[in-house]
């Protein structure tokens, strides 16, 4: 334990000094106190910069990350010293409120404690801040159970396709904490259609920001396992996959219905065709609201001046082939012609076991 512990600290350290080109005398020190502590007392605390290029190294590191480029803009809110359910839960608006920034969204993560023997673990129960609830017959089928612990807990939706989830904050194995999103976090765009006006009639609407706040982030051979991060979407995360899949909101036949195409057979391609405009109502409807959207074709651009970077940068590029081509024209990008390596790094976020 300790030992494995000290060897992926060490590496960290050694890691952290060389990048941020520190004095290899300060790297020194800076080992024998965390390898003191260590021995002390069985683990070591992050200094604050540590901390903030550990989480930028782990965000850097995500193979499956298309938007990569960005890397070092992340903002880092460190909430460490969070000890109550409401500390966490106002913290977690106070990020919100970063981030949405009016539209002009801000990349942040928010780091509470790590895993150690002195504290209790803490866990946000969400796969995202923002979700909308699954019921038997309307919602997100992929909030079903989710939305089940929710109502078990006391929250009750209004069984609409498009309820927000709490937030749902548990320490240790005490009664998990909920509370509704406050209203000035709950930014929604309705999705319309620039040409064609029927498409207003499907009613449909998608959240400004994504927060994923169900992954471990590793950084040094600590734990964090509450460190919920934004960025901004890429449109077909929406169009393609949580409007399209049948086993998601399955709206393709809907859209194919008001564009009056031919559905009988697969091959009018009425699917690729429905899928085409609802891509397109994504990202014109956030652009209209002055929301932070990015197209697949440019986050593939992005993503190639992220790999030119780093190549110069003399650093091994690492990525997941499979999980960076977009779901809509992957061949129409330069990733899906190239392959990558997708050898796992550290820092990095991970899965857990889940909370519930
Ligand atoms: C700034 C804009 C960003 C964009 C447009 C972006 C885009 C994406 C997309 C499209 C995916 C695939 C998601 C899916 O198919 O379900 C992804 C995966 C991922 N992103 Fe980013 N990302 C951004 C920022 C970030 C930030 C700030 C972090 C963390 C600090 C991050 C960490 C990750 C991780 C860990 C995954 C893999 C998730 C998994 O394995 O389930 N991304 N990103
Ligand atoms: N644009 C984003 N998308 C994203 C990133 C990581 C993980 C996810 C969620 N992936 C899992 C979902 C759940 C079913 C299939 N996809 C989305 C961001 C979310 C948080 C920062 S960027």
């Amino acid at each position: 334990m300790k030992k494995e512990l000290w060897r992926k600290a060490k590496e960290f350290i050694i890691d952290f000094y060389k990048e941020t080109g520190k004095d290899g005398k300060d790297a020194k020190k800076r080992l024998q106190m965390v390898h003191d502590e260590i021995e002390q007392s069985g683990t070591y605390s992050h200094k604050f910069e540590e901390l903030e290029y550990g989480a930028k190294l782990a965000w850097r590191n995500s193979n499956r990350c298309i938007g990569r480029l960005f890397w070092q803009t992340l903002h880092v809110f460190d909430e460490r010293k969070a000890k109550t359910e409401a500390d966490v839960l106002s913290a977690l608006e106070r990020h919100m409120v970063f981030a949405q920034n009016d539209g002009k969204i801000r990349p942040a993560i928010t780091i509470f404690r790590p895993v150690s023997e002195e504290e209790e673990e803490l866990r946000i129960w969400n796969h995202q801040l923002l979700r909308y609830a699954g019921y038997d017959s309307a919602g997100d089928p992929h909030s079903r159970l989710f939305t089940k612990q929710c109502e078990a807990l006391g929250w009750r939706g209004e069984g609409s396709n498009f309820d927000l989830l709490p937030w749902v904050v548990q320490i240790g194995n005490k009664r998990p904490v909920w509370t509704d999103v406050p209203d000035h976090c709950r930014i929604e765009v309705d999705l319309v259609h620039p040409d064609i006006p029927a498409f207003k009639s499907l009613q449909l609407k998608w959240y400004a920001i994504p927060v994923i706040s169900d992954m471990r982030l590793e950084i040094g051979g600590l734990e964090y396992k509450a460190a919920p991060f934004n960025g901004w979407y890429m449109g077909t995360e929406i169009g393609a996959r949580n409007l399209a899949d049948k086993d998601r909101y399955n709206k393709l036949p809907a859209v194919a219905e008001i564009m009056g195409l031919d559905t009988r057979h697969a091959s009018t391609l009425w699917k690729d065709k429905a899928l085409v405009e609802l891509n397109l109502a994504v990202l014109h409807s956030f652009k209209e609201l002055g929301v932070t959207i990015v197209d697949h074709h440019t986050a593939a651009r992005q993503h190639r001046i992220f790999e030119q970077n780093e190549e110069a940068a003399g650093r091994k590029l690492t990525g997941d082939w499979t999980w960076l081509i977009p779901p809509i024209s992957p061949a129409a990008t330069h990733i899906f012609h190239r392959s990558y390596d997708n050898t796992i790094q550290s820092p990095n976020f991970f899965y857990q076991n889940p909370a519930y």
